[in-house]
């Protein structure tokens, strides 16, 4: 397999060349360029280059991923910044911290498309922090793959040191300190919940064995593609090395949506809105938690006191929201998943403000609250902003919500039962409640 590397633009502002150095020989432009930069005595930092794990003309003919010991390792460059030379000793990349590893499935996808460009901004992990973006994709995406890159390259972000894409989650992941997975299957018309289960979950499998075998391990896991809280379960069991405590499914948009809702009803702007809990499945099951969330620093429940509607319309429109969403766009929310995996990062890397928490699915086992162990569940949690997290002890249940807890945590325990050819716990017996819902199928 051979690894391309094109070139990003925004190098060129950092070495002294004009556009005429990039056509100075008709046979061999960039070869020539190359040559000629590595007389030039710049001190020895790499630049920042795009790989390309399969040429857009030698699409392999499977996408299987393939264990390392088979990885063939050769690069071939493609552009003009294809090899690594020297740059110019620039005065504000002196205070940055050193690069860090960031693997994103699903890169051509609709919010991969928003989320890699905040990704290289700065804006998630901070001004003083150079990123290298690893991009997962298939023999289907990798020609779009290369359209996205290519849009980086044209984005000049000083942080983005590196871009690679590939379609082998072997290659793509090494060294990952953060692993984003959005890429998923959609349902089709007409496919079980089962069947989704079931080719979702083996995507997500491979990818947890990949991580195991080659990623940072300590990397930190956010599983976005749909089921998210089961894929997320079955990577962690695929990736037996690795922390089950690193892996998250992102709940954080459902977070989110309830505290818009809140917001509209109180008539508040909706940073006031606090402690929001959403507890359990990223499904229509999923309960938003009105009894612990305050606005404006008091219990929900003293600020909107319509109790009813707080128990059927605001639980039903956040569990719907996507589906609301998708009638009106024709496809489900992109953007404001981008930025709900923006929030979960920052919940992480940042400390909780005192006395708040935020969402995400987590796994349970040792869980303080009585949930069911090991199933990946959404909980509030808080961070000191080391990239870990403990879940909050000091909340309260009543009957009501208790109630629906339990139905959601039976919901992903038929998950689990549904998927235990993937997490090595023997035959899958799929009993899906009928009325499993991902948020957008309504
Ligand atoms: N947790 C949450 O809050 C939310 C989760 N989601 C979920 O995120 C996922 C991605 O959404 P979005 O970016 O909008 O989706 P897109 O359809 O735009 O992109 C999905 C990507 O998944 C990849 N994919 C992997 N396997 C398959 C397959 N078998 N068939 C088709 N595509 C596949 C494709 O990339 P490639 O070919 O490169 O593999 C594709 O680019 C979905 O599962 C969606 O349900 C969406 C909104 C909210
Ligand atoms: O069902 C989907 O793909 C969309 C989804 O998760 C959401 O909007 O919350």
């Amino acid at each position: 397999m051979a690894l391309i590397e094109i070139s990003p633009s925004s190098y060129a502002r950092s070495r002294a060349l004009s556009p005429s150095d990039l056509s100075s020989s008709p046979s061999n432009p960039l070869l020539a360029f190359k040559n000629r930069q590595r007389s030039v005595p710049f001190s020895a930092r790499r630049i920042p280059r795009i790989l390309c794990s399969v040429a857009p003309n030698q699409v392999e003919t499977s996408v299987l991923p393939t264990a390392p010991a088979d990885v063939e390792s050769k690069r071939e460059c493609f552009g003009v910044f294809c090899t690594t030379y020297d740059l110019k000793e620039d005065e504000e990349t002196k205070s940055w911290k050193s690069l860090i590893n960031i693997a994103v499935s699903g890169a051509a996808g609709m919010i991969s498309n928003h989320l890699l460009f905040k990704l290289a901004s700065g804006e998630v992990f901070g001004p003083d922090q150079p990123v290298a973006l690893k991009l997962l994709g298939s023999e289907r995406s990798l020609q779009a793959l290369e359209g996205v890159a290519m849009e980086l390259e044209d984005s000049l972000y000083p942080l983005l040191r590196e871009v690679s894409i590939g379609i082998n989650p072997y290659e793509v992941f090494q060294d990952a300190e953060w692993a984003l997975l959005i890429g998923a299957k959609p349902r089709g018309p007409g496919m079980e919940r089962a069947g989704l289960l079931d080719i979702n979950g083996q995507i997500f499998a491979e990818q947890g064995k990949a991580l195991n075998a080659v990623a940072s391990r300590n990397v930190k896991v956010m599983v976005v593609g749909n089921p998210c809280n089961t894929n997320a379960l079955i990577c962690l069991k695929n990736a037996p090395d690795i922390p089950a405590k690193n892996f998250h499914a992102l709940t954080r948009l459902d977070e989110n949506r309830a505290k818009c809702q809140l917001a509209l009803k109180a008539g508040v702007f909706y940073d006031k809105v606090s402690n929001m809990t959403i507890w359990g499945n990223h499904s229509t099951t999923q309960v938003p938690d009105f009894l612990n969330a305050k606005i404006n620093g008091m219990p929900v429940t003293e600020v909107v006191t319509d109790i009813k509607w707080l128990k059927e319309e605001f639980t039903k429109r956040v569990q719907q929201r996507g589906g609301a969403l998708i009638q009106k766009w024709g496809r489900s929310s992109a953007a404001s998943t981008a930025v709900s995996i923006v929030d979960s990062i920052r919940s992480l890397i940042t400390p909780t403000p005192e006395g708040d928490w935020f969402s995400s699915g987590v796994y349970t086992t040792g869980n303080p609250y009585g949930i069911a162990e090991d199933i990946v569940f959404s909980m509030p949690c808080r961070s000191n902003g080391d990239g870990d997290y403990e879940l909050v002890k000091d909340v309260i249940f009543d009957d009501y919500l208790w109630e629906r807890i339990k139905k959601t945590e039976a919901e992903l325990l038929a998950e689990k039962r549904c998927v235990a050819h993937l997490t090595g716990e023997g035959n899958a017996y799929c009993d899906l409640p009928e009325d499993t819902m991902l948020p957008g199928e309504q």
